[in-house]
């Protein structure tokens, strides 16, 4: 097991370069090497088509298949394999994500914005969606709700899941369970950047889709990146890759539930990044000595310890400075352990998912209470929204005038192409207000 890392870092005492490199993502270092690996399997993929894809399963998954669809039969059996007890759960879990997601629902917007001007925003749901789920490290059933139940809602005509292999070249019960929850329609067994690749470009087993989303490691969420910049039409969610969580905690915590939130994402893998910001080194040290004694009891005790290695302590001189440190990092995730938490709200800013209270892990938005857990990272919260509803549609815009409409805008409209100098678009305007058409 590697050796966590315990240095706190006083923040007064960074100037602003070291700051930036305390706050740097660990995954970030290599990432020309990662750019050129990611591009050499889409590649593969684009020329090979489906042969590429069992070929790279055999070399990244360690696994030949003999099929990449999984069929109803299998649906079926995954649901009798699995106890009462977890189906139940998994049903809890879907109808809390519903519930949230479905209060999300848009209604078209109309408004008359000067007399005889009617303006309406619509939605419509993306007709073929992908939907990515992790399973390299640890299959991840949560997620395929995450993306599952607003896909259903939205009513997308096509949904399609991929997720890697295990090392018997399967895929989890639950996450087949849970996609049958969510009338996935489509289920393949192919992870990495080369499943990204296949929804992307396509192949003769998968059609290709408009947008894919999930979240999944460095491999997975490049192969996005490029792909989203290399097919025109192909959109995805957002850059959704190793877990992040930031704590803000104030000398009133309970350091044994600070270790365990930094515990709770430091095991998802190595690169995972936990920081705990804190004004009180008393709260810091206790936390450090309650880390080090729950993570021996970890299963993935080797995973975590790994992540730790680039742990952050940093101490500042204030609950203010505390916001600061977090503001400018933009964590996936922020959890605020303080007194008044709420009083932060407004304060807080570019964080996926904010977790306020002794009693607010983020295990509970992880797999249960009913948000998105997936959600920006690498800083991306700064620009990008957490998951919802709205991704998995598409608005436009409607517009009618009648003649009498266009009459009333037509003077600035004019004026405005004069500006431009664009007389054919002066031309549309007043060649309809000229004319005396009936129809
Ligand atoms: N941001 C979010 O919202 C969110 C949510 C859930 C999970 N996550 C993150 O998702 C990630 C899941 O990662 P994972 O690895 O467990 O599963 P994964 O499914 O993303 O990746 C596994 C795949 O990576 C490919 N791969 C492995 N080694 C490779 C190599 N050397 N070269 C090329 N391809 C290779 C393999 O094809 C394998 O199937 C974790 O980092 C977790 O923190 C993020
Ligand atoms: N914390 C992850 C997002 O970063 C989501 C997850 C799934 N299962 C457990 N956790
Ligand atoms: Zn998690």
């Amino acid at each position: 097991m590697m050796t966590p890392s315990y240095d706190t870092l006083q923040w007064q005492a960074l100037d602003e370069n070291a700051r930036k490199d305390v706050l740097q993502r660990p995954v970030l270092a290599s990432s020309e090497i990662l750019s050129a690996q990611v591009a050499s399997i889409v590649e593969k993929v684009q020329e090979e088509g489906d042969q590429a894809l069992f070929a790279l399963t055999e070399k990244f998954d360690g696994v030949a298949l003999k099929q990449l669809a999984i069929t109803e039969q299998q649906v079926e059996q995954a649901k009798a394999r699995l106890s009462a007890k977890r189906l139940q759960s998994l049903q809890q879990a879907y109808d809390q994500i519903f519930a949230f997601h479905n209060a999300q629902q848009f209604s078209d917007i109309t408004v008359e914005t000067s007399p005889g001007v009617v303006c309406t925003l619509k939605s419509e749901a993306i007709e073929s969606v992908g939907l990515y789920i992790p399973a390299g490290s640890a299959p991840l059933p949560s997620t395929v709700l995450m993306l599952g139940v607003p896909a259903k809602i939205a009513q997308c005509d096509r949904v399609v899941l991929v997720c890697p292999p295990d090392k018997n070249g399967n895929i989890a019960d639950e996450i087949i369970v849970a996609a049958n929850l969510c009338n996935v329609n489509e289920i393949y067994t192919v992870g990495g950047a080369q499943a990204i690749a296949a929804l992307a470009l396509g192949t003769n087993t998968i059609k290709a889709v408009n947008k894919v989303f999930g979240p999944g490691n460095k491999y997975v969420t490049e192969a996005k990146k490029q792909l989203s910049q290399q097919i025109p039409g192909f959109a995805i969610d957002m850059p959704a890759g190793p877990s992040e969580v930031l704590v803000i905690a104030d000398d009133k915590a309970n350091p044994e539930f600070v270790a365990a939130d930094l515990l709770s994402q430091a095991e998802h893998g190595p690169d995972s990044q936990v920081i705990l910001v804190s004004e009180s080194q008393r709260l810091i040290e206790q936390t450090q000595a309650a880390i080090s004694k729950q993570l021996t009891r970890l299963s993935r005790k080797d995973i975590a310890a790994q992540a730790l290695t680039h742990a952050r302590y940093i101490k500042t001189q204030s609950l203010q400075e505390s916001v600061e440190v977090s503001n400018s990092y933009g964590p996936e995730h922020l959890i605020v352990q303080t007194e008044s938490p709420q009083q932060l709200i407004g304060q807080l800013r570019n964080a996926g998912s904010i977790f306020l209270g002794a009693y607010s892990p983020e295990s509970a938005g992880d797999y249960a209470s009913g948000t998105n857990h997936v959600l920006p990272t690498y800083g991306y919260s700064k620009v990008y929204s957490s998951l919802s509803l709205a991704d998995f549609s598409r608005r436009y815009t409607v517009q009618t005038l009648s003649k009498q409409g266009l009459a009333n805008i037509a003077p600035c409209i004019l004026e405005l192409t004069d500006a431009e100098g664009l007389d054919a678009h002066g031309n549309a305007v007043s060649i309809r207000l000229e004319t005396n058409n009936e129809q």
